[in-house]
């Protein structure tokens, strides 16, 4: 070959092209396995939910509401969640790695994370304009949830979504953001914690690069304190739940699906297949 054609002598510069690629692609091709997977695996997509922000709850519709029964409003809201877990569940059977762990910690990480997934995913079905949620076809406010006789959870959950709107998470970084809570390697009784904490600082430094890439560092400071906000919601709806049930003993297993129940309850019930 000609000497232009020979190739670079620089050993070094080689060398760190070749350390360095393997991690960008493998962590590039990461977040490509996660957006998919997340697009692929929400019960609505974005521009949906954004087209019916003009749907919203009549005087009347709201009145409705609040005439249920405290039973029949947590019923309802019991089965929304589920739906939207099972996506949840399909969305981590599709990050790779997740389906190597064991059964026990793939369970361990949907049992801790599942309802904090949906509270992130929350945000792209929330209208931060009007402070409204899309709820059973339609946007309204915490007025809406009045006869759940859990207010302050409520006010709670719809103060979550608005601040985490005041992000303005693109669907790349909602992705991302829901497979680093979903894999943290801090859940108890994980079997093994090491190998959820090298998938979960694979995904971390695939979401950082991401963030870097588009001079969004300033976002991850401020997810840090969100997924604090998420663990004190998760288990301020634990304390609701028991405290409804405390009142309805033998109502728990007639009014919830199973999987709520096996999520949220202490009750020893059909396992999570
Ligand atoms: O596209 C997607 O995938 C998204 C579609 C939209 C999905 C979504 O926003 N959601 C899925 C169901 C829903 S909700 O729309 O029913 C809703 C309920 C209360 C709210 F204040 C706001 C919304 C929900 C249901 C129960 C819940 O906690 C447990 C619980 C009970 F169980 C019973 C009583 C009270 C409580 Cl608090 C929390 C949330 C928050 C996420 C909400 C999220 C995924």
């Amino acid at each position: 070959p000609s000497p232009d054609q020979q190739p670079v002598n620089a050993p070094g510069l080689t060398c760190r092209l070749v350390c360095v690629l393997p991690s960008l692609l493998s962590s590039d091709c990461l977040t490509a396995n996660i957006v998919k997977s997340h697009r692929e695996t929400c019960q609505y997509r974005v521009e949906e939910l954004q087209a019916l922000r003009w749907k919203v709850f009549s005087r009347e519709e709201v009145l409705a509401y609040q005439s249920k029964s405290v039973e029949e409003m947590w019923q309802r809201c019991a089965y929304r969640l589920t739906d939207s877990i099972q996506y949840v569940v399909e969305f981590a059977k599709r990050i790779d790695g997740f389906l190597e762990l064991s059964q026990n910690d793939q369970i361990v990480l949907l049992k801790g994370g599942s309802l904090e997934v949906v509270l992130v995913r929350m945000c792209r079905s929330f209208n931060p304009d009007n402070g409204t949620v899309f709820f059973e076809g339609k946007y309204g406010g915490t007025e809406v949830f009045k006869s759940l006789g859990c207010n302050d959870l409520i006010a709670s959950i719809f103060e979550f979504s608005q601040s985490l709107c005041a992000l303005h998470l693109s669907e790349q970084e909602v992705a991302l953001f829901t497979a680093v809570v979903l894999l943290n390697p801090e859940r108890a009784w994980l079997q093994d914690k090491e190998k959820v904490a090298r998938l979960h600082s694979h995904v971390d430094v695939a979401f950082k690069n991401t963030l870097q890439r588009s001079h969004r560092d300033t976002v991850l400071s401020k997810l840090s304190q969100k997924t604090l906000q998420l663990k004190s919601l998760c288990s301020l709806h634990i304390d609701r739940l028991r405290s409804f049930l405390e009142l309805r003993p033998l109502l728990a297993h007639s009014l919830f699906p199973p999987l709520y129940h096996e999520l949220f309850t202490d009750s020893p019930d059909a396992p999570l297949e």
